[in-house]
């Protein structure tokens, strides 16, 4: 639970922002809003006022673009609530016709954001520690060519977010710091960026990306609070880009042509064909339902330093999998400790939890990946040493294992949770 924590979450009034807020108030937190649209900003409040109670949340109008105002609305919300533990910089836009526009709000908007609740954070100026999320992308790990700005900014999120926490880390600030990286989910972002105003000289390849669509289907704004959650819950993850995506998967894929072929060859029958065959598709999509619902979750291979948890479907479409993290160290006692492994698995979903790193653990038995201190250390020549999060090892995966437990089962495309880096 977060009763008593204070959370801040900018570019709320809608949105992803929006669902953060109501998961964080659902949660008992008190949540400060922050937005530059001062109407949406001030129903919602009303709204969540009605629905949580009054005092649990507050609008503050700001642009994160400018320095003045989200200064002075930091220190309004620091006056009103005492201290801030949850910071959330998600406020951004598309806009590759404007692109400073977009460079300052959705990359100088998150230093800002950050700096501001780091200074305030961190141990060594009194604060009490806490976590910051800054929204980026999907795009902020792979290009979306008909938004090279946006992309941009999203791998300098990605990128400020890991060296950031690496740096957190290392000076003991007590602040951890992670990224969340959506793919498609249907806001007022996306309806905007279908003009032309918006796309301005690459409004031709908006094709690409209606392309990307099919290929990543839109994921509710709740599944991407869910993965949000995590991060802020999760008290040993530091410096990890979180993926929250759809895939079109080969079962969803097999349905679609069965019900296709099947259809089409409906009208060329008599009436009580038409019967018979009905019964056959329904029979057809209940069987693939119940072997989505039934199989165990499992994890893949992404590329190296990437670990998916997905779901394991049919058709043995992840056993077997190999994943990479952890340490030589790793390899070695995973190998020695491949029973124990397979029971922290079990304990793991039995007790329900969703500790990201418990996953890691419980699947490799790796002391790096549990701990997510856990450094290689060495000396250099001149005498001073360097510290790096220990990321090159790998481990078998050996069976299927519960992943996020707490999730609801899949349906036809399953969210699909990675984690990327440390
Ligand atoms: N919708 C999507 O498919 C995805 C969105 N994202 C990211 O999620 C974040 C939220 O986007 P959505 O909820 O989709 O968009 P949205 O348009 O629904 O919400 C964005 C909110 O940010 C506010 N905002 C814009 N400029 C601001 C500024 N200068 N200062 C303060 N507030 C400002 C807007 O008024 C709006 O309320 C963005 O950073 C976006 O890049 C990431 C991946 C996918
Ligand atoms: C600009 C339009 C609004 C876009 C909103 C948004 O951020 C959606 C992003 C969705 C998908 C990202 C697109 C491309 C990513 C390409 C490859 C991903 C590979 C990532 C990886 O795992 O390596």
């Amino acid at each position: 639970m977060l009763k008593g924590k204070v959370a801040v979450v900018s570019g709320s009034a809608q949105g992803l922002g929006k669902a953060f807020t109501h998961i964080l108030l659902e949660n008992g937190a008190q949540v400060a809003m922050l937005d530059v649209n001062e109407e949406m900003g001030q129903e919602l409040q009303v709204q969540l006022n009605q629905q949580y109670g009054s005092d649990r949340t507050q609008f503050y109008k700001a642009d994160v673009s400018s320095d003045q105002q989200f200064t002075d609305v930091f220190q309004k919300i620091l006056s009103k609530f005492g201290c801030i533990d949850i910071f959330c910089n998600n406020a951004g836009i598309a806009d590759e016709k404007n692109w400073e526009k977009t460079v300052s709000i959705n990359l100088s908007g998150v230093v800002r954001g950050t700096y501001l609740a780091l200074d305030h954070m961190k141990k060594q100026n009194g604060g009490n520690g806490g976590v910051i999320i800054n929204t980026a992308s999907l795009a902020g790990l792979g290009p979306l060519p008909s938004a090279p700005i946006y992309t941009a900014t999203k791998y300098g999120v990605v990128g400020f977010t890991r060296a950031l926490s690496v740096a957190s880390q290392a000076l003991d600030y007590g602040v951890r710091i992670n990224a969340l990286c959506p793919s498609f989910v249907r806001t007022a972002l996306i309806d905007s960026f279908k003009q032309e105003d918006k796309t301005g000289q690459f409004h031709s390849l908006f094709s690409i990306t209606e392309n990307m669509m099919e290929k990543f289907p839109f994921i509710e704004a709740e599944k991407v609070a869910e993965a949000f959650l995590l991060l802020v819950k999760d008290e040993s993850v530091n410096g990890v880009a979180l993926v929250v995506k759809n895939e079109a998967t080969i079962i969803f894929i097999l349905v679609l042509i069965i019900i296709t072929v099947l259809r089409t060859r409906l009208l060329y029958r008599s009436r009580r064909a038409v019967t018979r065959t009905r019964i056959i598709i329904i029979i057809i999509i209940i069987i693939i339902i119940f072997f989505i619902l039934t199989a165990g979750p499992g994890l893949a291979q992404d590329k190296p330093g990437t670990l998916i948890c997905t779901r394991a479907l049919p058709l043995g479409a992840v056993t077997g999998s190999r994943c990479v993290l952890g340490s030589a160290r790793a390899q070695q006692q995973q190998k020695a400790a491949g029973g124990a492994a397979a029971q922290r698995e079990h304990e793991h979903g039995v007790r329900g939890e969703t500790h990201l790193t418990d996953i890691l653990h419980a699947h490799t038995g790796a002391p790096g990946a549990r701990d997510t201190d856990s450094v290689i250390q060495h000396t250099d020549g001149d005498g001073t040493g360097s510290r790096w999060p220990s990321t090159e090892l790998e481990a078998e995966v050996t069976s299927a294992a519960p992943c996020l437990p707490n999730q609801a089962p899949p349906l036809l495309t399953p969210p699909t949770f990675t984690v990327i880096g440390q």
